[in-house]
């Protein structure tokens, strides 16, 4: 379901009911529809609907809520615009059934409304991500006509010292653009703020009177944004649902993670959510699954005919996921030390990358039937063995006259702590496609460098040709493709290749298509996608329930054995590439990290 019609603004994969259909997330085949829904009361669904109809209209179109009495429906895929529901009934019932139809309230973009909540307004994520990420959405026409967003927090401000605070901190990509100050203004006057304690339903209720004087009688849609430590979500969540949620239209919760710190915490959050809100309404978000080449894998995997063959096994000899840092948890010691590394990055983040390379091909790309193949990937996943781990953290380090600071130097991290800054992994899947395949993983802080990417080795062409007149070993010299994720996008492909001249000389040279020289437009941050999609409805980048419980199954046993058996983290120093234990545990499984191989840094 989406868009609020606008060239620049896409519509989701899935359900294609946008104006803007020229946008480069439909499909090419899909038709162009209206982003209206029908709304109704379930009161009128039963007087203006006879059960035969609204069972029909239930198995055909989406019903995307069922709350507090209202009943929200669009079209799926494939079937005519709104202005032709009549003739979709009149095909599935009587004429005369149909006639009593007229009574259903058509609400288009401009009956309805949405407010965003952004609960916890005052912190580092709402300020550095949320704020601006949505003030990118509205200078590109993303959201609705009607919308509001409303700053929650304890910290005592007025409209005008939101607004201040935003304008001051919109660092985003919109900056050096035309009429930037223009609409920020305009944004800024959609921007409020109200002060209240997070377990306070009287708080919430007057947020909720607050909500209503600005959407004025329209259907009413909202999403919070939980930007707030964990320990306060179900507690937020509970006041909102009890207190604020839409009493017409749908109501929405995005959750920040951590979801819990195992398996059996992460389980238990989801059940006290599961008290106030239906796993439809939850939005658990890993903001990785946002970010454009993320999202570019499926389209690169399986629209691609030179891959799909490719992908598995018999060709891969294994998959690397790569996260670094070239900063430590300066400013984040206090969570960070309850979490470490393994939680921070490698069970959501890299599990995610990882779960979306090695799925089968979805049925379709609804957000279930894509989730549905994730799921099987993580649950095919050989238990982790603390032999196949390796943790380390960062230690103190003088460059060019600076000194930099060890994890424990950070006032708010516990003398001694052993959580991990860096931690490197090697996982195997146990399924037909993958059996015996290592996917490593590795992610760290206080690196030498900031970026991640992921690379696939292939496997040594079997009696290659070249093998004598090749300058290096050809059996290391194999193909990889490298898709970075970030800093400066791109996919290259390293292949061998004839060097120019009479002489027959190989080298290894990349197929490099590198975003910044391709494609004009920049990259939206994750954040603008996710929110938009959350806006939308659409779930398909968010992180379903069963999926997060397989995850933590994997990481749990391990998270444990290393907290119980106090597994000593090695220490590496801040900047370098990480403890010398990572290139051991590739090695023990005949890879060599990509990252720093010599054809990565020539100049080195
Ligand atoms: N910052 C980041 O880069 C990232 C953050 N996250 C997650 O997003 C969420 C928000 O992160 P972030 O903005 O950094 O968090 P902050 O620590 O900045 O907290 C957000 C706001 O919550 C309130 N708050 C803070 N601590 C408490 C407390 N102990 N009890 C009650 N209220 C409190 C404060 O508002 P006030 O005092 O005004 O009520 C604060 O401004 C967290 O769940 C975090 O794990 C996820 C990925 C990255
Ligand atoms: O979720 C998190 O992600 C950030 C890294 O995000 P990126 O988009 O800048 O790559 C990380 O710094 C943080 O520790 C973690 O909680």
């Amino acid at each position: 379901m989406a868009a609020f019609s606008n060239l620049n603004c896409p519509t989701s994969l899935s359900s294609p009911s946008s104006s803007s259909c020229s946008s480069s997330r439909l499909t090419p085949s899909s038709p162009c529809f209206s982003s209206r829904r029908l709304s109704f009361s379930s009161s009128a669904l039963k007087k203006f609907i006879p059960k035969k109809i609204s069972l029909q209209l239930t198995r055909y179109w989406n019903v995307v809520n069922t709350q507090d009495g209202a009943v929200t429906a669009s079209p799926p895929e494939n079937v005519a615009p709104l202005k032709n529901l009549k003739d979709q009934l009149l095909s599935i019932t009587s004429s005369e059934e149909v006639r009593e139809t007229t009574s259903v309230d058509i609400v288009n973009e401009h009956d309805s409304t949405v407010s965003i909540v952004v609960v916890g307004a005052s912190g580092d994520l709402a300020k550095k991500k949320i704020f601006p990420a949505l003030f990118a959405l509205y200078y590109e026409d993303c959201l609705p006509k009607h919308f509001t967003v409303f700053g929650y927090a304890r910290s005592k401000m007025t409209d005008a010292e939101l607004r201040d605070m935003v304008s001051r901190t919109l660092t985003c990509r919109i900056d050096k653009r035309e009429n930037c100050s223009e609409k920020m203004e305009q944004f800024l006057k959609r921007c409020f703020y109200h002060s209240g304690q997070y377990d306070s339903e009287k708080n919430f209720a007057e947020l909720d009177m607050k909500l209503r004087d600005h959407e004025g009688g329209r259907v009413s849609n909202r999403l919070f944004y939980l930007s707030i430590p964990p320990n306060i979500f179900i507690e937020v969540v509970r006041c909102t649902s009890n207190s604020a949620s839409s009493a017409n239209g749908w109501t929405r919760v995005i959750v920040e993670k951590p979801f819990g710190r195992d398996s059996e915490s992460s389980a238990a959050l989801t059940r006290d959510l599961k008290q106030y809100l239906m796993e439809d309404q939850i939005f658990r978000i890993d903001h990785y699954l946002g970010k454009e080449l993320v999202e570019n894998l499926s389209v690169l995997r399986f629209s691609n005919i030179i891959f799909g063959p490719l992908w598995s096994r018999q060709y891969i000899r294994n998959v690397q996921f790569i996260f670094s840092e070239d900063f430590g948890t300066e400013g984040r010691g206090g969570y960070f030390d309850n979490y470490g590394i393994i939680r921070d990055i490698m069970q959501n983040h890299l599990l995610q990358l990882l779960a979306l390379f090695a799925m089968e091909t979805p049925v379709s790309l609804d957000a279930e039937d894509v989730r549905n193949e994730k799921v099987k990937v993580l649950r095919s996943m050989k238990p982790l063995q603390l032999e196949n781990v390796v943790v380390g953290q960062y230690k103190s380090q003088i460059k060019g006259g600076v000194t930099y600071p060890a994890y424990t130097d950070d006032k708010t991290v516990p003398e001694g702590s052993l959580t991990p800054t860096f931690a490197a992994a090697a996982l195997f899947i146990n399924n037909a496609r993958w059996d015996g395949v290592p996917f490593l993983m590795k992610a760290g802080k206080a690196l030498h460098s900031k970026m991640a990417e992921i690379r696939v080795q292939f496997r040594p062409v079997p009696g290659n040709l070249f093998n004598s007149i090749f300058g290096t070993d050809l059996d290391r010299a194999t193909n990889e493709l490298v898709i970075r994720v970030q800093p400066d996008e791109g996919i290259y492909l390293k292949i061998n290749n004839k060097v120019p001249g009479l002489a027959m000389r190989l080298d290894q040279s990349n197929l490099n298509l590198h975003y910044a020289a391709r494609y004009a437009k920049e990259i939206p941050d994750a954040y603008e996608r996710l929110l938009l999609d959350a806006i939308e409805g659409e779930r398909r980048l968010f992180i379903r329930s069963d999926e997060l419980d397989a995850a933590w199954a994997l990481f749990t046993p391990v998270l444990k054995e290393l907290e119980e058996k106090k597994v000593m983290p090695e220490l590496y120093p801040y900047g370098s590439r990480g403890p010398v234990g990572a290139h051991y545990l590739a090695a023990r499984h005949n890879v060599q990290w990509g990252d720093i191989s010599a054809s990565e840094h020539p100049q080195e």
